[in-house]
């Protein structure tokens, strides 16, 4: 296989966009996208202004740490405090997400992950908010449009994942700093972010010029350097199920950071609403027998994407969990 990931750019006829992310997903699960229109000033400000972030002092950030954000799980989180596969990750990070007020009536319910954001404000990071906020919404339009090119790829009507699932999906936003000085020899640190598959339908990620991402091809790993102006997607967990295997949700890594500069990065998880069952695809481009594959966890997996990404993010948080989730209201 290539050993670089394929470009996209979504300035082309919808018509070939679509066929070559359509290749993209059969193949890698990966692809750099262009041309998306997003702008760059904005992103180039939310980059300078998480340095300032994550520079404040310790007990600063304690302000906005994850615990103080209840059921919504939004808020900072100090290095080596998000496990993958029970492992530390050598990362901290700003757990964000789509705005909602303390009324909304899936706030007033309860819903894990819906809410408030929880970070500084024009006080102490004069514009942060609002640039956090612009780009959740700028970026989460991106989805809704690439999502209606992937229904595309798939010889499904363009509305397909809108009506189904993302008409109000999960977006789940987070800015994440990799150190470049080493993690303590007693912390069991391997990875920036061990290796995983994403939950939902689709990532879109920014990262700066830093570098450390790869992607885990059947020849081996790959690098996803930075493209300048560029995000890189992937295929999260639900896709995959979706399509009984046929776009793939690629296992992907960050390396431990010897740059000398500290790497940030910018995912973007575009998912389903967290009430929507998850249903296999029938079309014609999903019959293929050939190229059904079973038996990984995630094709036994029936029931709403809620039940899906609780336990996923359980996993990841477990004091959160057993504090927020396990705790009655
Ligand atoms: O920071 C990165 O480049 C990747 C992060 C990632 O894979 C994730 O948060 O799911
Ligand atoms: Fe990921």
């Amino acid at each position: 296989m290539d050993t670089t990931l394929p470009l996209i750019d979504l300035r082309d006829p919808p018509a070939e966009s679509a066929r070559r992310i359509g290749e993209a997903c059969r193949a890698q699960g990966f692809f750099y996208l262009v041309g998306h229109g997003c702008d760059e000033a904005r992103a180039q400000r939310l980059e300078a202004l998480s340095h300032r972030f994550f520079a404040l002092p310790e007990d600063v950030k304690q302000r906005w740490a994850m615990a103080q954000g209840g059921r919504a799980w939004r808020g900072w989180f100090p290095l080596g405090g998000e496990l993958t596969s029970g492992r530390p990750d050598w990362k901290e990070g700003l757990y964000l997400g789509t705005e909602l007020p303390d009324d909304d009536p899936r706030v007033l319910a309860g819903l894990p992950l819906h809410g408030r954001n929880l970070l500084p404000g024009d006080d102490v990071l004069p514009g942060f908010r609002d640039t956090v906020l612009e780009t959740i919404d700028e970026v989460s339009a991106l989805g809704h449009r690439v999502m209606a090119l992937i229904a595309r790829s798939l010889e499904l009507p363009e509305d397909y994942f809108h009506t189904r699932y993302t008409a109000d999906p999960l977006v789940l936003f987070r800015i994440f700093l990799y150190p470049s000085r080493p993690a303590p020899a007693q912390l069991d640190v391997r990875d920036g972010v061990g290796e995983h598959t994403d939950y939902g339908l689709l990532t879109l990620l920014r990262q700066d010029d830093v570098g450390g991402l790869q992607v885990r091809t059947p020849s081996g790993w790959i690098e996803a350097p930075p493209r300048s102006g560029a995000f890189v997607c992937n295929i999260g967990d639900m896709l995959d199920r979706m399509t009984g295997g046929l776009y793939h949700s690629t296992p992907h890594r960050v390396r431990l950071n010897v740059s000398g500069r500290d790497r940030l990065s910018f995912p973007l998880f575009f998912d389903p609403n967290m009430a929507a069952r998850i249903e296999p695809i029938r079309s014609a481009a999903t019959d293929d027998p050939t190229t059904r594959w079973d038996g990984a966890s995630v094709h036994a997996f029936d029931g709403t994407y809620g039940d899906y990404v609780l336990a996923k993010v359980g996993k990841v948080f477990p004091q959160l969990k057993q504090a927020v989730l396990e705790r009655p209201r």
